[in-house]
């Protein structure tokens, strides 16, 4: 009897565990580990992953496996662990970590077929699957299944021969491009050539000279001819036209400069050989590369790729979603051509899965991408890079709850492989590691350009309005920011919100008005006079009047993109301005063209959102403006100071990266804040010492952890009960050294029409931790049949909210 262990396809506390399921005798051999099946579950049919074959189950009636839905396994051994090491991490369900690992290409129902690599191969095709290709170079999986093939289709699978594809459907249209190759062994060719007339003779000798397929655009280019010959050639069959695939490349019409590596500054060559000798040593480190911006971290992790790559490894770079520019890819693909695929949320389903494809193949060496890259397939990993590791985008906000370092540092402990962890802000937790030597701390004090780090000033907002300016724009930087228009200079001006204007306030009551849903003020978006919700998409027409008091004193407060662009306009008539937020961006391709316009010097500033702060290096930007530094300053989170200190800091690093002196200017209503004060003095270690003294005070990471529970009903009074009541179980089964804080309403009391309780556990080490956690899921869980309450666990909460 051979058994197959499946995780199925439900992401709940009663089915998360692997089931039992008989293999039919036609599977036997063939269904592995990593494979994807359908089972009978109950009344339904599911897909699922098999975890495990074994010969013995304790299960006395085992149904049987229905499907095989991959022809090789999608996941290797590491990936199957690594699913299991995030279950007990993140309390995910096993079934949630699996797919999170897959393109979501692969998650969907499509059709699939196995497709003939590449012509030459069709010798190599099993005797009995031949004819199934015959004049065709796919078959559809159900033909394979019906002639039942499937054994010696795997094989085939195996060594290369054939392939399996999931057809993504897009608008796009195909892509695929005709190709000729030779339907007759080549010395039948070559006797036939005698006696063709001199058009086909040419085309055939050609074919025969290639050695393989040639696309018939190739074909008639080099030989001039018409398609004629080319018919005449296939209508004998001595010829093929197939249709050959090829990738649907988002960058295929770009053209990448091939570039070498410079010769390192002294830092760079330090840092450097730390890592390489890690990579040639085969051995697992963790290193943090504090540099600071525009000090050539890039090039260290372009150099140590190289490295990791010449001794035949693979390598995988994060980069943050919103600084994996144009620019960024273009630096890699420059240096590494063919070897990378780049993974990232710009891409459409189908594109995203040919890149993933390219790196299952082993057809690249390197991937760069946003989080999820972190996942990529390779089987012989040398080296994994994070750069910017303290934006917490490398936080997953869904489940599985992971955070990419996390992942990043157990594959690399599972590959004998270096992780470099790079930033000019490093996260408090990294830097303390790094300054305990739980990480190894590399340097790159000074910037490449021996111009330094740019000077900072920063204007106190109040003084502005106290002397009579209400505009947005201090004195200081309206009067440098014409200073680089004459001077031909370019200007990047940060402001931290999207839409035409923040909120709206009754200046008579005080009045704000909210989402009824989520409970956070709405946006007024100018486009039809609307005011949006953030959070649930909410929206409805501008009110007149103040639904509080009925004053018509109601107006907006805080300001937008759009409106900073208006008044820009107004003040510098002269300036071309590029804007760039979430509502100029939207458009596939948008980014990359805004940038480049800027890039061509198309524009004379640069206003946007906190995109624009990091990665950007363009050599004529000499100014740098921050409109309104405080907006993070007061959201409800206790990162809030050192996410404002990061911000600032890469914004700032974005002035005078070359040749030209950059100056940086930050406008503020709240200047003797520390975060602010350290930021335009460019001391990070003054800023980690006082924001670490701060945690340990109030009891916060890197001192402490921290695990975040969200109850949430319709009612609040039952999302309140079940927080209440989940706290008290966890008081009771804790130890003593654990806090339990709460419940509280959430900064967000309500989304989605639900209200939202929380309580948070702060600990330093807490063995009951996951038995207790698991409990209270359990409980819900199954209480959530019932009440309707659904709980969420954080185990390490970035949105406080
Ligand atoms: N050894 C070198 N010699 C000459 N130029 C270099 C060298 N290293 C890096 N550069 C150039 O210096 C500039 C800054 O380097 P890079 O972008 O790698 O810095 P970074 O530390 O990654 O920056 P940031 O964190 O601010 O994005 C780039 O234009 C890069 O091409
Ligand atoms: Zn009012
Ligand atoms: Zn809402």
């Amino acid at each position: 009897m051979k058994v197959a262990s499946v995780i199925v396809d439900v992401p709940s506390r009663q089915t998360d565990r692997p089931f039992d399921y008989l293999i039919p005798e036609r599977w036997q051999g063939i269904i592995q580990p990593g494979m994807r099946v359908t089972v009978p579950f109950g009344a339904r049919r599911l897909q699922g992953f098999v975890v495990d074959v074994k010969d013995h189950s304790d299960i006395k009636q085992l149904k049987p496996i229905e499907h095989v839905l991959d022809v090789v396994p999608v996941l290797n051994e590491e990936l199957l662990d690594l699913g299991r090491y995030l279950t007990e991490t993140t309390l995910c369900f096993a079934i949630s970590a699996y797919q999170a690992m897959l393109p979501a290409a692969m998650r969907a129902k499509y059709e699939k077929t196995l497709r003939l690599t590449d012509e030459e191969k069709r010798e190599r095709l099993p005797d009995e699957v031949k004819p199934l290709f015959a004049g065709r170079t796919e078959a559809a999986w159900k033909e394979v299944e019906a002639a039942g093939l499937w054994r010696a289709a795997q094989k085939a699978v195996q060594q290369g021969v054939l392939e399996a594809v999931y057809k993504v459907k897009e608008k796009a249209g195909k892509k695929t491009v005709k190709h000729a190759a030779l339907a007759i062994p080549s010395e039948q060719a070559k006797q036939e050539l005698g006696s063709l007339p001199a058009r086909q003779k040419e085309v055939l000798s050609f074919l025969l000279e290639k050695g393989k397929a040639a696309s018939v655009a190739e074909l008639q280019a080099v030989l001039g001819v018409s398609s004629a010959p080319l018919k005449a050639l296939v209508d004998k069959g001595f010829v093929v036209l197939n249709d050959v695939e090829v990738y649907r490349d988002p960058y295929e019409h770009r053209t990448f400069q091939p570039s070498e590596p410079p010769a390192l500054t002294q830092a760079q060559e330090a840092a450097l050989a730390k890592i390489a000798a890690s990579v040639r040593a085969g051995e697992h480190r963790t290193f943090l590369l504090y540099g600071v911006t525009g000090s050539g971290k890039t090039e260290v992790y372009m150099q140590a790729i190289d490295e990791a790559l010449r001794q035949g490894k693979e390598a995988i770079v994060l980069v943050p979603e919103i600084s994996l520019t144009p620019q960024m890819v273009e630096r890699f693909k420059s240096r590494f051509g063919s070897k990378v695929a780049v993974l990232h949320s710009g891409l459409s389903v189908g594109e995203k899965y040919d890149e993933w494809r390219k790196i299952h193949r082993k057809e690249v060496q390197l991937v760069v991408g946003a989080r999820s890259a972190v996942f990529a397939p390779f089987e012989n990993l040398g080296m994994i890079i994070i750069d910017e590791e303290h934006e917490t985008s490398y936080k997953q906000e869904e489940m599985p709850r992971y955070h990419a370092r996390d992942v990043a540092i157990y594959r690399a402990r599972r590959h004998s492989c270096p992780v470099v962890l790079g930033s000019a802000t490093p996260s408090l937790e990294t830097f303390a590691r790094a300054a305990k030597g739980v990480y190894e701390l590399l340097e790159l004090p000074e910037r490449i350009s021996d111009r330094g780090l740019p000077d900072v000033h920063v204007v106190d907002m109040r003084e502005e309005l106290r002397s009579g300016n209400r505009s947005m724009f201090s004195r200081r930087l309206l009067d440098e920011l014409r200073r680089r228009l004459e001077r031909g200079e370019q200007a990047v001006l940060l402001l931290n919100r999207r839409g035409y204007s923040t909120f709206v306030m009754c200046r008579s009551c005080g009045y704000v008005i909210r989402c009824p849903h989520c409970d956070i003020s709405l946006t007024y978006h100018r486009a039809g006079e609307r005011m949006k919700c953030h959070y649930c998409g909410h929206e409805e027409p501008l009110v007149p009047r103040c639904p509080s008091c009925g004053s018509e004193h109601i107006r907006f407060f805080g300001t937008g993109t759009q409106k900073v662009e208006e008044e820009l306009t107004r003040l510098l008539p002269k300036a071309r301005v590029i804007r760039m937020d979430v509502d100029t961006t939207g458009r596939k391709g948008a980014h990359e063209e805004l940038l480049s316009r800027f890039a061509a010097k198309e524009a004379d500033i640069l206003l946007g959102t906190q995109m624009i702060a990091k990665g950007l290096d363009f050599p004529n930007v000499t100014l740098v403006g921050v409109l309104a530094a405080d907006t993070m300053l007061h959201l409800p989170d206790f990162r809030a100071a050192e996410k404002t200190f990061q911000l600032l800091t890469q914004v700032s690093g974005r002035a005078g990266r070359h040749e030209l002196p950059g100056e940086v200017i930050i406008q503020t209503y709240t200047p003797d804040h520390y975060s602010i004060e350290l930021a335009a003095r460019h001391d990070y270690r003054a800023f980690y010492q006082r924001e670490m003294a701060l945690r340990k005070a109030h009891g916060y990471p890197p001192y402490y952890y921290l695990t975040l529970i969200t109850a949430a009903h319709e009612e609040a009074p039952a999302a309140a009960k079940a927080a209440e009541k989940i706290a008290a179980y966890l008081r009771k089964h804790l130890s003593h050294e654990a806090v339990v804080l709460g419940p509280v309403a959430s900064p967000i009391a309500r989304l989605h029409d639900r209200y939202r309780y929380q309580c948070m556990i702060k600990y330093k080490r807490e063995p009951n931790l996951t038995a207790a956690l698991k409990a209270v899921i359990d409980r819900y869980q199954a209480d959530a049949a019932h009440g309707g309450v659904t709980i969420t666990v954080d185990t390490n909460p970035y949105m406080m909210m």
